[in-house]
């Protein structure tokens, strides 16, 4: 079984004791909020399938952050299937709505599965600062920590001492080891001596904080090709996973950050961070339609199980299902 699989089954042993932490829709309540008040109340009670009503959906997808193409696909099939008289009424719109959705989001929905191998597993975690990167490594770090894997953490964010600290910090606080040479060291020294001493130690996966702003937009960029550059030299098979973190709050920025980043690293998965305290969760849906990369988790809080595995499903339920 995958470390994920493994995960997804230890939080379904969890959501069956009673003190779990709040479900996702009640971590979701602001995004929930505007996507039933707004989106779905209107389609109460069985009302006839017009015009108006499928423009008026329209219109409020759109405000939910779903994004212009990603609603013009949507409706697209809305609309063939009241042409076709295959949906009736407003609430067979709303369950083929809801289809829709969870189609959208499917096809991004792709654990993290981390082989056994004698070579750690390197991640290398992209964003810019703010989105959530250190929080989101901590997490996955213990969540690994929790189903046998033994982590290390590379402290590539040098050009802010704050987060080499953090990420000393919370190591020490939960054993787990931390390669870093202080802040203003090269990224890719503190990366290159991190695989080498996770490949010495036989740590199973390595996951590489970098930094998520430089002097300019370039030198970022450079800095962070000339990284992976290095950790290819150890193993051409790494980074395995490229990730970036993007936080939901943000919306449509979220979207133009992962493709700029998306142009240069070649992402290959992504987590988005915070959608507890935000109503633009309906990003996700926007995000999925222009990037077509997998998302891996999804950030709904502080603590270290509010790092979800993603599910399509269950966050469209999460938004929309329920009276
Ligand atoms: N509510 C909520 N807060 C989060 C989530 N993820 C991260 N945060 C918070 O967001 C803030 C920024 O997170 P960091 O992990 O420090 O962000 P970063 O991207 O590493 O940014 P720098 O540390 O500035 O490089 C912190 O206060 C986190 O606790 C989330 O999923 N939900």
């Amino acid at each position: 079984m995958g470390i994920f699989s493994f995960l997804k089954r230890q939080k379904t042993q969890r959501e069956q004791e009673p003190e779990v932490s709040a479900p996702l829709e009640a971590k979701l309540s602001r995004t929930r909020s505007k996507f039933r008040d707004n989106l779905l109340d209107f389609m109460l009670g069985n009302k006839p399938i017009n015009a108006d009503l499928l423009e008026e959906l329209e219109s409020q997808l759109i405000m939910a952050d779903v994004g212009i193409e990603a609603t013009a696909r949507v409706m697209s099939v809305l609309n063939r299937q009241v042409s076709r008289s295959e949906v009736g009424d407003s609430t067979a719109l709303r369950q083929a709505l809801q289809l829709e959705l969870v189609k959208l989001l499917t096809a991004v929905e792709q654990p993290l599965e981390i082989p056994d191998s004698d070579s750690p597993f390197v991640i290398l975690v992209v964003g810019v600062n703010g989105s959530g990167k250190t929080t989101t490594i901590g997490k996955l770090a213990k969540q690994l920590q929790d189903g046998g894997k033994s982590v290390m953490l590379a402290a590539g964010d040098t050009f802010r001492a704050a987060a080499v600290e953090q990420l000393q910090t919370w190591g020490e606080r939960n054993n787990v080891p931390v390669i870093s040479q202080g802040s203003g060291a090269d990224s890719a020294s503190v990366i290159f001596d991190a695989v080498q001493s996770a490949k010495a130690r036989g740590i199973d996966v390595l996951i590489a904080d970098t930094a998520g702003r430089l002097h300019t937009q370039n030198n970022l960029m450079e800095e962070l090709q000339k990284v992976k550059r290095v950790i290819g030299k150890l193993d051409p098979t790494a980074p395995h996973e490229t990730l970036i973190v993007l936080d939901g709050g943000t919306g449509q920025n979220a979207l133009n950050q992962a493709r700029q980043f998306h142009e240069t690293m070649q992402l290959t998965g992504m987590v988005v961070t915070k959608l507890d305290g935000t109503a633009k969760g309906g990003v996700i849906f926007a995000i999925a339609e222009h990037l077509g990369l997998p998302i891996r988790f999804i950030g709904v809080g502080e603590k270290v199980e509010d790092l979800e595995v993603f599910e399509a499903e269950r966050y469209v339920n999460a938004l929309v299902s329920g009276s």
